[in-house]
């Protein structure tokens, strides 16, 4: 099977303009079938601070009312999607920007109400593995914004480390995927201020042992959990960590193993 790298990038880097264009030259420069997923989620949540829209995460994702999925929708799947293809056409890239209902790419339901009522925030039902795979066969690189839909003209606002999974494990079908979540620390830190604590390998008890003590929390959370289901269905390589440090070689991330 041919090599195709995800790599998913986000809010603290794209709200970075200088993290942001060094991480666009790194990704330009990858060689391969590759397909960048990114996030957004600080972007929107300063700009509802300023527009009076409240914000509420749980466990890393955003509790996501009607007036917020307006303000999520403009800002993932406009402002930061059309910026990066714009960053990585300037780069030589031909970046194709997509969200979930472009395509049918991705389809999801709105989370039911159990103890949380998360608002119209999505679970994935179904990646359109073809139409993904079509377009990176005609060589575009896609960029693809975490806004979903239902089928039914709904649009849903689904976590991007969850895109990004759901993303890496319908091409492992069809690809040997590497999945990257890179972000702005190197790496799953034993301890959340000291930079030089990263964990090189992370199994799954190393890792429940880390979120019963708080050490994992907030938004590595869902990333931690993502990690072990993309290993579980299928994705053949997962990492945490910075995507420019990576690929200088400076830093080898936490790479997460299915044990
Ligand atoms: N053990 C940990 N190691 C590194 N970061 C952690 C850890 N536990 C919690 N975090 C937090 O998780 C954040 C990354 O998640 P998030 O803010 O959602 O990133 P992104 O927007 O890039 O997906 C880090 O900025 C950090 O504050
Ligand atoms: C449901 C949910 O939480 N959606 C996320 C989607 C964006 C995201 O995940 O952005 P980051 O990768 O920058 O965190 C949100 O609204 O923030």
């Amino acid at each position: 099977m041919i090599d195709l790298t995800v790599v998913k990038i986000g809010g603290n880097v794209i709200d970075n303009p200088e993290e942001l264009n060094e991480f666009l030259d790194a990704f330009s420069n990858l060689s391969g079938k590759i397909v960048l997923v990114h996030g957004g989620g600080k972007l929107a949540s300063d700009l509802s601070g300023k527009l009076g829209v409240k914000t509420k995460m749980i466990d890393g994702r955003r509790i996501t009312d009607a007036e917020n999925l307006k303000l999520v929708s403009m800002v993932f799947a406009g402002l930061i999607n059309k910026n990066i293809v714009a960053a990585l056409q300037a780069r030589g890239v031909n970046a194709l920007g997509l969200c979930g209902a472009d395509l049918d790419l991705i389809r999801a339901e709105k989370r039911p109400v159990d103890e949380v009522d998360y608002g119209f925030v999505g679970d994935i039902t179904n990646v359109n593995t073809l139409a993904l795979c079509k377009q990176i066969e005609c060589n575009s690189v896609l960029a693809i914004a975490p806004i979903t839909h239902d089928g039914q003209g709904q649009l849903l606002n689904t976590n991007a480390d969850t895109v990004a999974t759901e993303v890496a494990v319908a091409l492992s079908r069809f690809y040997k995927v590497k999945l990257i979540y890179s972000f702005e620390k190197l790496g799953v830190l034993m301890s959340a201020e000291d930079e030089s604590s990263v964990i090189p390998v992370l199994s799954k008890e190393k890792c429940s042992d880390m979120v019963t003590a708080g050490k994992i929390n907030t938004g590595m959370l869902p990333k931690t959990q993502n990690a072990f289901y993309a290993l579980a269905k299928g994705v053949e390589e997962v990492y945490i960590g910075n995507f420019v440090s990576m690929e200088k070689h400076q830093s080898s991330g936490t790479q997460v193993i299915n044990s």
